[in-house]
């Protein structure tokens, strides 16, 4: 049996519905836009691409986008300068600095700086800890949009054995504790792991997410287990022509997708969930910056 492809651009596009709606009846009964400012430091042409795209994404769904591009050699007196003034912003209800920072930037430092009410990226200390605890917080946009698409997948996930393989603050951790807070038995496994093909091969989920191109082989993935690939890695396709690219996961797709129950793709899977995300926490800060009813089905 072929696996079902679980389409995250489809999915991402009916996050945005919601969010768009949601946007209308705030502006509307409240006279509230939420607004989100992303901080750009340096000029990695791929940052650059994912910030147009945040910013376009933000405008289309009718909220109001802010963009800070900042000198790859600013300070960190400078940059906490403008987090300082997004802070006290109160048309600013998310603020996104994106990563990595360049070297001489302490990234713990500058994301702690973020006021944690505005941390739509959910890595600020505060947030870590109330996700960790079971709390109401801002999660992580990326394993949040992987644990939407999981639910919407299996209803519950309830007993089901998960691995999450790669250990992150940004995905593996949160992720494990999304799935741990609703009721999986969580392994989280790394490059150190004992024999990693096994505990792999034990998932009812694998959620793949270490940055290395088709890592994971179809050999290691259950007989009908859900695979979602967090990877987004750019690798030479000599066969497309001379110094042509293309997109591939952490998971090596063809094999994985013939004994899985179900995969998401790369591209087309995990990355547009995370920027559906992205908007749909930007809502539920403004919603409880103002004191307003959450949107539903947009948090975890
Ligand atoms: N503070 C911070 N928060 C982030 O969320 C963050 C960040 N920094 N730094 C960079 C990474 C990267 N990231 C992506 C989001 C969407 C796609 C995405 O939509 N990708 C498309 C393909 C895009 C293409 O064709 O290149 C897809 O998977 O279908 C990719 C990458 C968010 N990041």
């Amino acid at each position: 049996m072929a696996a079902t492809i679980i389409d995250g651009k489809a999915f991402a596009a009916t996050v945005r519905e919601k969010v768009a709606a949601h946007v209308t009846r705030i502006k509307e009964e409240n006279g509230i836009t939420p607004g989100l400012a992303v901080v750009l430091v340096g000029e990695d042409p791929a940052s650059q691409v994912y910030v147009r795209s945040k910013g376009k994404q933000t405008v289309e769904v009718g909220m109001n986008s802010y963009e800070y591009k900042m000198d790859v050699d600013t300070s960190e007196e400078d940059l906490l300068a403008v987090i300082d003034k997004l802070n006290n912003d109160p048309a600013v209800h998310g603020i996104l600095v994106q990563l990595p920072l360049p070297g001489h930037l302490n990234e713990d430092l500058i994301i702690n700086s973020i006021s944690p009410a505005k941390d739509v990226d959910g890595f600020h200390i505060s947030n870590v800890g109330l996700l960790g605890t079971g709390q109401k917080s801002m999660v992580p946009c990326t394993p949040l949009g992987c644990l939407m698409m999981l639910r919407d997948h299996h209803g519950s996930l309830s007993g089901m054995d998960a691995v999450v393989v790669g250990r992150s603050n940004i995905v593996g951790k949160p992720m494990a504790q999304l799935l741990l807070g609703d009721s999986c038995t969580v392994t989280i496994a790394h490059s150190r792991t004992k024999d990693l093909p096994d505990v792999v091969r034990r998932a009812d989920i694998v959620v793949a997410a270490v940055g290395r191109p088709e890592m994971v082989p179809g050999g290691w993935i259950k007989e009908g287990a859900t695979v979602i690939d967090v990877g987004i890695n750019r690798i030479d396709a000599p066969e497309k022509g001379e110094g042509k690219t293309r997109l591939v996961g952490d998971v090596h797709y063809e094999s994985a997708a013939a004994v899985a129950g179900a995969i998401t793709p790369v591209p087309g899977g995990v990355g547009p969930m995370t920027i559906a995300c992205l908007l749909a926490n930007t809502v539920t800060a403004c919603c409880r910056a103002n004191g307003l009813a959450e949107p539903e089905g947009l948090t975890a």
